[in-house]
């Protein structure tokens, strides 16, 4: 059995919308993959389609050669977190999770399971009117684990949860890729990715704009930058320069250098006797390269003139 999700040119339009614009991607198995996207890029809209609750104006989705909506097993076959909020607060969180078991013919004692292992045993017998969005969260995830399903699908599930709710996520999701499970998750920040996601798919107002893994992506999208001190302002961004570098004056003989690692500018600058105070390099940042590359597609932005 193969759990992937593909999708083939799918599309959705509401109105004179294109919330989603032939959007083509693979989701494998073994693997946690980051679908990332600034707001409005169309990804709750996508994860609606791949679960088979918004039906796609066109192209297709499947998950395991099939519609999700055409599969029998339901939460068995599929767990997400859609929408923390979409719960009935009147309920205790035990009730709820009892009541998804009962509809879905899934054994009552995964609802315990499932209550101890999202970290919420505790409060399961408080209504979920008084959670904290956190909490919500945390109660979301037991649900799409309620099933034991292969294929998990969770749309921002990092918002509200405190750091260490965010560790045990990370923890969580790698693990259930490394137990052989389809683990889809979904952000607007790069940073939430970086230490969660192995794989991404990055679109922008309904578009792909990258499909890889994360290591592929920092290669490609980012440039490390160097900052370089020195006395002798006359010669070095000269020396710089001719080496295909861009230098940026910072002022008091402080430069930021792209495009020449920092070896090899100590290197140079030792050739040509331009004595350094400094010469640190500084990780780029991928949130920097992912907000470069969507910055076009960013529906609201602050300050912008529309
Ligand atoms: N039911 C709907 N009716 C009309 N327009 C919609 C509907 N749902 C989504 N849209 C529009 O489709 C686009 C994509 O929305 P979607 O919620 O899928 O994006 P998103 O990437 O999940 O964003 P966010 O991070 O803000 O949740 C937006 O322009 C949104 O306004």
């Amino acid at each position: 059995m193969v759990l992937m999700i593909e999708a083939t040119e799918l599309t959705k339009c509401y109105g004179g919308t294109t919330a989603v614009d032939r959007l083509s991607f693979t989701v494998r198995p073994g693997v946690v993959t980051g679908f990332l996207g600034p707001n409005g890029a169309g990804k709750t809209t996508t994860l609606r389609m791949v679960l088979g609750l918004n039906r796609p104006t066109g192209g297709t989705v499947t998950v395991d050669g099939q519609p999700f909506g055409d599969h029998p097993r339901g939460l068995r076959r599929a767990g997400a977190l859609l929408d923390a909020h979409d719960v009935h607060d009147g309920r205790t969180a035990r009730a709820h999770l009892t009541a998804l078991a009962v509809s879905n013919g899934l054994p009552r004692s995964r609802v315990a399971e499932v209550l101890t292992e999202a970290g919420v045993a505790d409060v399961a017998g408080r209504r979920i009117g008084g959670f904290s969005l956190g909490m919500r969260q945390r109660l979301g995830i037991a649900a799409a684990l309620l099933g034991d399903p292969p294929v998990l699908i969770f749309d921002e599930p990092l918002n509200g949860l405190d750091p260490e709710g965010v560790r045990w996520v990370r923890g969580l999701f790698g693990r259930l890729a490394d137990e052989g499970r389809t683990v889809l998750v979904s952000s607007h920040l790069m940073g939430e990715m970086e230490q969660t996601a192995d794989e991404l798919i990055v679109i922008g107002r309904g578009r792909l704009i990258a499909a890889q893994s994360l290591r592929d992506f920092a290669a490609r999208t980012t440039r490390p930058r160097v900052s370089v001190r020195t006395p002798d302002t006359g010669s070095l961004p000269g020396l710089l320069t001719g080496r295909g570098a861009e230098v940026r004056a910072e002022g008091e003989g402080l430069y930021t250098v792209t495009g020449l690692p920092a070896d090899r500018i100590g290197e140079l600058a030792f050739t040509h006797g331009v004595r350094l105070h400094e010469l640190s390099p500084h990780p780029a940042s991928l949130e920097e390269a992912f907000m470069e590359l969507t910055a076009e597609s960013v529906e609201y932005s602050a300050g912008a003139a529309r």
